[in-house]
């Protein structure tokens, strides 16, 4: 039902049009299904050229407008499909990356991959199966004119087959949400699969321990789920298929015995049911795919991803001017976990960037650098206290305009295969000219559309490249997490005393994330974290390490 209003959310005229095509292709059928019954029971003295004509028009009737059916609901479903991973996407980008961050990026995966596919496959179900309901409908009518009597035996005999159908469906529903909830349990250990691929073969007992306690053990879980679905709905479609043979053995053999049944009646309703068996088992067959398409659909919406009208802009127009100070203000960030007595909790924190000044933090592992880096780009949103931006407090309205002035190279940054729109134009030569400054010109080439020519890299390397990235984009406020942790001590030397003092003499404002104590004299100020607090704050103009009063919290 769910995929129907999806459906039915593209285009209702659409859809109205296709059952109307549908009903059309059960009339015809039900008028072949006459014609047939009319030439057999009339011995063969009805085979003129009236009944030829009208066997034929019927039978061209029921081919149109099978197929223009068919055909507006698979461009529908088509259209709808792309249109729902187009949606996902945009609406995985709105959605708050604190949310994202707690869903897992397997269960995204499982999402982006599985759910829509099932979702597809759901969606592909109902051209055939509306098509089928019309051949019902216009079968049953036809039935129901001949013989009231004999129909409403038969309506009894169909409700049985239903309810014994729907009967074991419900289980089967239940089976389908539960293997839905193992299979995001397998996206995860197959991505520990594909990331722990040099920890796996250098460790023969980690690989045995991996695969027998956690790979093996879900796969088998899911694969039985699969085999009792597909037992169970082999025995129930079984069953309710046979209902329609007894009903025709009653037909035949018992009636009329009881009552009298012309040869008519009786030829009509053996040559229906017949035709409905097709209809009918293959709309039995569909059902579990469709069940599947709404289990996933209905999984979709637990992740609560931001609402579907809420994608962000595919632009972000004009970049914001560069401020001439941006304020943290008592902002605060906690990390809550299940069976997490006392969460991780970073400030409240005050903090002021301004251009032209080189900002150290620094602090011991799991002090909360990075996460005050994530507050201060505005990648998460503080639970209390306020970010402002020259005296103005970005609220949540502006908050996308508030990231677009941050170029970044966060330790777990991602480097696309392309410059993505920032080697347009002159930027192509700037990119090149970074290239040789960064000593990535022999390794690296970008060709005009901006797409580079490897990515396979030293790790080294590769942050190189994510700092070329960040220099095209051009933006006031660079952050750079312990961007040289893996640089040779030669280009550790560039980076510190050449390039940092560049981006300040550019005018802006440059927050380091840094454990190189050599180069701490580089800073214009430092902050020290320790446990989530500014503990320390030292500023070049007054060297003295000066010590804050920790916060309370
Ligand atoms: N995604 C997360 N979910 C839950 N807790 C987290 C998450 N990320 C970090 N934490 C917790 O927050 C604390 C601070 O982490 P953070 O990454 O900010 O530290 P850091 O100072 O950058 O450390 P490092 O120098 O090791 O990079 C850690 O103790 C960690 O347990």
């Amino acid at each position: 039902m769910n995929l129907l209003i999806l459906l039915l959310r593209r285009s209702r005229g659409a859809v109205a049009l296709a059952v109307f095509f549908g009903l059309l292709t059960g009339a015809a059928s039900a008028g072949l299904i006459a014609h047939i019954n009319a030439v057999l029971t009339s011995g063969g003295t009805l085979a003129d050229r009236a009944t030829v004509l009208g066997f034929a028009a019927l039978g061209a009737l029921m081919l149109g407008s099978r197929i223009g059916s068919q055909l507006l609901l698979t461009r529908l479903q088509t259209r709808t499909t792309f249109a729902l991973r187009d949606q996902l996407s945009q609406r995985i980008l709105a959605t708050p990356l604190r949310q994202l961050e707690e869903l897992g990026n397997h269960r995204l995966l499982a999402t982006l991959i599985d759910d829509v596919q099932a979702v597809t496959q759901g969606l592909l179900c109902i051209p055939p199966l509306l098509i089928h309901g019309g051949i019902i409908v216009g079968c049953m009518t036809y039935l129901a004119i001949m013989s009231p009597m004999v129909f409403a035996a038969l309506l009894v005999f169909a409700m049985l087959g239903v309810a014994s159908y729907l009967l074991p469906m419900r289980h089967i529903m239940g089976l389908l949400r539960h293997s839905r909830q193992t299979n995001d349990r397998f996206f995860r250990d197959l991505r520990s699969l594909t990331q722990g691929l040099k920890e796996l073969k250098l460790h023969g007992g980690r690989r045995t321990a991996f695969l027998k306690q956690e790979l093996f053990p879900t796969a088998e879980a899911l694969k039985q789920l699969q085999v009792k679905v597909s037992t169970l709905h082999t025995f129930t479609t079984s069953w309710s298929m046979s209902l329609f043979f007894f009903f025709i053995g009653l037909l035949l053999f018992a009636l009329p015995g009881l009552t009298p049944v012309s040869t008519s009646t009786l030829v009509g309703y053996t040559l229906a049911v017949l035709y409905l068996q097709q209809p009918l088992e293959s709309s039995m067959t569909m059902l579990p795919m469709l069940g599947a398409g709404t289990v996933a659909l209905r999984h979709i919406d637990t992740l609560e991803l931001a609402a579907a009208g809420s994608p962000l802009p595919l632009s972000s127009g004009e970049p914001p001017a560069p401020p001439s100070r941006i304020d943290l203000a008592g902002v605060t960030h906690a990390y809550r976990r299940e069976g997490e007595d006392t969460p991780f909790t970073l400030g409240p924190i005050d903090l002021t960037l301004r251009p032209g000044e080189i900002l150290f933090v620094v602090g011991g592992n799991g002090s909360g650098k990075t996460t005050l880096a994530k507050l201060i780009t505005g990648l998460y949103t503080p639970e209390s206290g306020e970010i402002r931006v020259d005296g103005r407090s970005v609220t949540e309205g502006d908050r996308e305009r508030y990231r677009q002035l941050f170029a970044t190279v966060f330790s777990d940054f991602h480097l696309f295969d392309s410059l993505l729109g920032l080697a347009e134009g002159d930027k192509a030569d700037k990119a090149r000219a970074y290239l040789t400054r960064l000593q990535l010109d022999r390794k690296v080439r970008i060709n005009d559309t901006g797409a580079l020519s490897t990515t396979d890299l030293s790790a080294g390397q590769r942050k190189r490249l994510a700092l070329l990235t960040a220099y095209l984009e051009d933006r006031p406020v660079y952050l750079f997490d312990e961007w040289a942790a893996d640089q040779d001590p030669l280009f550790k030397e560039v980076f510190y005393r050449e390039l940092l003092p560049d981006l300040k003499a550019a005018g802006k404002a440059v927050v380091v994330i840094s454990h190189d104590n050599r180069y701490f004299d580089v800073a214009d100020r430092r902050v020290r974290l320790e446990s989530g607090a500014i503990v320390a704050e030292e500023s070049a103009a007054a060297p003295t390490l000066s010590a804050r009063p920790r916060s309370a919290l």
